[in-house]
C-alpha cells in the first residue's frame, strides 16, 4: 500500500512534530485535536519551525508554503475517513487512547493502519478494543519530533509482518531511524529513561541537591544534552508520571514506584514546559 494521507490525532507537542515531517515527507496531513485552539497552536508551532529551516537555508519558502499546504486542520475523528495510516498521539490515557481507537475503527476504511506514538501503555492492549488488531501497530516517536532521529516500533502480538514493513518503510520516509522493539511496559526507551528521571525527582524530594545541581552533575558528568530534571519538564510530568504508572502496575515492581512530588507537581497542574512551570518556570 502507499501511504498518502496521514491523520495525526493530538496537536500538543508530539503530535504537531509528527504531523510537520510526515508533510515534509510529502504526505497529505490531518491534524486532529478536539479544540480548534489546540490545532491552531499546533499549527502556528509547525509553521514557526519551517520558517526557522528557510531562515537557515534549509530550505526555500515556496518548499514551506507547500509543506503547509500540505496540512489539513480538523476537530471532527469522521475526517479519518480519508485517512490511509493514522497516528495517535493524544493524552498518555489509556481510556481516552480506547475510546479514540474504537471510533477510529468505526470510521476508517478497512485498509488504514491505526498506529499509537504512546509512551508506554501496551500496544496489544490498545489493538484488542479494534476489530483490525493485526493493522495496530506502535510508531513511538522522541521529542522533539523534527530533531530526534529514533521511530521506536513496537508489534502488538496480533500485528501483521505486512504492518510492520509499511511503518518501517513510512518511518524511513520520514527521515526516521526505525528499531523493533517488544511489546513491554515502556517498551525500551521508556524502560531505561524514565526510572532515571524518577531517581532524579527523588534525589530533588530527598533534598540531596537542587533541580540545577542535578542538571548540572548529567550534563557536565555524564554529557546528556539536558539534564534529567530539565528533560522532565520537557517531557511534561503528567506524561513522565502516566509512564511511571504504567511501569509498576506492568512489572508488578516497587522499584518504579512514581516519586511523591512528582504526583503532587502533577496535581497542582504543574506539568513542566507547556503549563509554564514544573521544576522550573518558564515563560
Ligand atoms: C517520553 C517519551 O516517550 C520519549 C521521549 O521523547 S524522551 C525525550 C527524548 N528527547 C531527549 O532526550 C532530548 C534531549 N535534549 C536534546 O537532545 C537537546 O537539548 C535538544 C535537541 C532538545 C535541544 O538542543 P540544544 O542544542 O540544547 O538547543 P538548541 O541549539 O536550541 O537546539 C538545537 C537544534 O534543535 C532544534 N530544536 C530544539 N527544540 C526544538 C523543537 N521543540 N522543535 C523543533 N526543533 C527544535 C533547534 O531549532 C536547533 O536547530 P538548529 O539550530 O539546527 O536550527
Ligand atoms: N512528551 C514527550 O516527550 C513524548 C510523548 N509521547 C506520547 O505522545 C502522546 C502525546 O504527548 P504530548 O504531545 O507530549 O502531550 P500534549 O499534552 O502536548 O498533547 C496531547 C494533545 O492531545 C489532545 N487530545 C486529548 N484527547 C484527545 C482526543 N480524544 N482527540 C484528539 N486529541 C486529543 C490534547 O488536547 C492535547 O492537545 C502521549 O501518548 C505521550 O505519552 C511520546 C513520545 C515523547
Amino acid at each position: 500500500m502507499n501511504v498518502q494521507t496521514m491523520m495525526v490525532i493530538g496537536a500538543g507537542q508530539m503530535g504537531s512534530g509528527i504531523a510537520q515531517v510526515a508533510a515534509q515527507a510529502g504526505l497529505r496531513v490531518y491534524l486532529n485535536d478536539i479544540r480548534q485552539e489546540f490545532v491552531d497552536r499546533g499549527l502556528a508551532g509547525i509553521a514557526k519551525n519551517l520558517s526557522r529551516n528557510v531562515e537557515k537555508g534549509r530550505m526555500t519558502e515556496a518548499d514551506k508554503e507547500a509543506i503547509l499546504a500540505r496540512l489539513v486542520p480538523s476537530t471532527d475523528l469522521a475526517d479519518a475517513k480519508d485517512a490511509d495510516f493514522v497516528v495517535e498521539a493524544a493524552t498518555e490515557n489509556m481510556k481516552i487512547k480506547s475510546e479514540i481507537f474504537v471510533r477510529l475503527d468505526e470510521i476508517c476504511p478497512p485498509h488504514t493502519v491505526l498506529a499509537s506514538n504512546t509512551s508506554s501503555l501496551p500496544i496489544t492492549e490498545i489493538a484488542a478494543v479494534t476489530k483490525r488488531p493485526e493493522k495496530v501497530i506502535g510508531m513511538h516517536f522522541m521529542n522533539p519530533v523534527p530533531v530526534m532521529k529514533l521511530v521506536e516500533i513496537i508489534r502488538g502480538l496480533q500485528t501483521s509482518d505486512e504492518v510492520y514493513q509499511l511503518t518501517e518503510d513510512l518511518s524511513k520516509q520520514m527521515e526516521k531511524v526505525p528499531v523493533s522493539v517488544n511489546d513491554f511496559p515502556g517498551f525500551v526507551s521508556n524502560r531505561v529513561l524514565m526510572p532515571m528521571i524518577n531517581e532524579a525527582i527523588y534525589c530533588v524530594y530527598e533534598g540531596v541537591a537542587t533541580p540545577e545541581a542535578i542538571d548540572e552533575v548529567m550534563k557536565l558528568g555524564m554529557n546528556h544534552p539536558m539534564g534529567p530534571i530539565k528533560l522532565a519538564d520537557f517531557i511534561g510530568l503528567d506524561t513522565c508520571l502516566a509512564i511511571m504508572e504504567v511501569l509498576y502496575e506492568g512489572f508488578g515492581d516497587s522499584k518504579y514506584r512514581p516519586c511523591p512530588l512528582l504526583r503532587k507537581y502533577v496535581k497542582a497542574g504543574w506539568l513542566g514546559k507547556k503549563s509554564g512551570r514544573g521544576f522550573y518556570e518558564y515563560n
